[in-house]
């Protein structure tokens, strides 16, 4: 099935952007997690639209109605259950969409897939408004992993079109890049002068009716060494099977990524120490991750994101009613920059494939051995 992922935990989502509300199950909780929901709607505030003008207009309260699985304030360790209503959907933008292919949206991949029954309206299931129950319950999963092992989880704005951050020395994360408390910002970076010309340039492509992309890095911190497997299941391979759910994601790398190919062997070589009974690495070119399996050293990952397809600029496309080509600017509400709106969903996403194993670790441990 499309919609679930998941080993020890099993998450799926429903909806689409038009209909009455989108939603989630999140099934394998533990029993007796507290959970903090304004803790939740900062998370699903910094991914909601309308928020800001690098956002879409569409105006939506994205707070998330429980069904079951919580009760006097905790988990109840069955499935937890929840809808997050559509109320903005102004599905008239849609009416020429029906049978004018959006090019690089999912509009005729989804036609053929779905045999012309896809709800095309706000781009159906396939409109990064999905991305809210991810959110969602990628938050809940943060909560869980913060309480029992201290894990925390930021992202920041590598690049936005060709305008890149500074570079972070991940063999040396330290309070003063936590400090920065970068999700509170629009669009978060180390270096401020930075974020006001990623802003400018989002602005400016804005105004000529056409839409940027660029890259996010997310980082993870005190992830317990030994999560993941070689091979099938390794912590990459589940990672990027969650992030490449995400819609616009075009690529992730890991660590120093496809740049690790310039170094030689003793430049790449995250090289060992013992700091009392920790094992620590001087460099972390792997990105945390070495057999498929967490190293201790902090997780970091890019992901890219490609500029929104829905752009006023008029395109050449095709109208599958009439079989002929026409041209297509788009009128509706959109993103000019899908990027400030993804690091949340990001960061969920890491939060949910950590839980995954942790869970699986948990239950080793505690299972007898010799
Ligand atoms: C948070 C978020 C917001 C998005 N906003 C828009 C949007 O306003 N307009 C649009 O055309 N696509 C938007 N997208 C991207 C499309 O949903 C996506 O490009 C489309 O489903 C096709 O999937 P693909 O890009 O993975 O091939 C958004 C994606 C995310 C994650
Ligand atoms: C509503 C959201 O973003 C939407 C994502 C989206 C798309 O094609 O992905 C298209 C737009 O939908 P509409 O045309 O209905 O305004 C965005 O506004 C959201 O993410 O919550």
């Amino acid at each position: 099935m499309s919609s679930i992922w998941g080993n020890r935990i099993k998450i799926s989502i429903f909806g689409e952007s038009h209909s009455n509300a989108i939603g989630g199950v999140l099934d394998g909780l533990p029993a007796g997690i507290k959970i903090d929901f304004d803790e939740i709607m900062v998370d699903m505030d910094r991914r909601a639209p309308g928020k800001s003008n690098l956002s879409t207009t569409r105006k939506e309260g994205d707070i998330p109605e429980i069904l079951s699985g919580y009760f006097n304030g905790y988990t109840t360790g069955t499935p937890l259950a929840f809808i997050i209503k559509n109320s903005n959907t102004k599905s008239s933008d849609y009416d020429e969409l029906k049978n004018l292919m959006r090019p690089g949206h999912g509009d005729y991949s989804g036609n053929v897939r779905y045999r012309g029954y896809n709800d095309y309206r706000g781009g159906g299931h396939f409109s990064g408004r999905l991305t809210a129950p991810l959110v969602f319950m990628g938050s809940v999963a943060k909560q869980y992993i913060m309480q029992k092992k201290g894990i925390y989880i930021f992202s920041r704005v590598k690049s936005i079109g060709d305008i890149v951050d500074d570079q972070i020395d991940f063999g040396l994360i330290n309070d003063s890049i936590l400090l920065k408390n970068l999700r509170t910002k629009k669009l978060p970076t180390i270096n401020e002068q930075k974020s006001l010309e990623m802003e400018e340039y989002i602005l400016q492509m804005k105004k000529n009716g056409d839409s940027t992309g660029g890259v996010i890095e997310c980082t993870c911190i005190n992830v317990p060494t030994g999560l993941g497997s070689p091979f099938f299941e390794s912590f990459e391979s589940s990672l990027s099977h969650l992030i490449f759910s995400i819609p616009s994601v075009k690529g992730i790398e890991f660590g120093r990524g496809f740049d690790i190919t310039k170094l030689s062997g003793s430049q790449a070589n995250d090289e060992m120490s013992y700091d009392g009974n920790t094992v620590k690495n001087y460099t972390n070119n792997n990105g945390g991750i070495t057999g498929g399996i967490t190293n201790g050293m902090p997780i970091v990952f890019r992901v890219a994101i490609k500029p929104t397809p829905s752009i006023a600029i008029p395109q050449r496309t095709i109208n599958i009613e009439q079989c002929k080509d026409e041209i297509l600017s788009i009128k509706g509400r959109h993103d000019p920059c899908i990027v400030p709106r993804a690091l949340p969903v990001v960061e969920a996403c890491a939060a949910l494939n950590i839980f995954d194993y942790l869970i699986q670790m948990e239950g080793i441990n505690n299972a007898k051995s010799k």
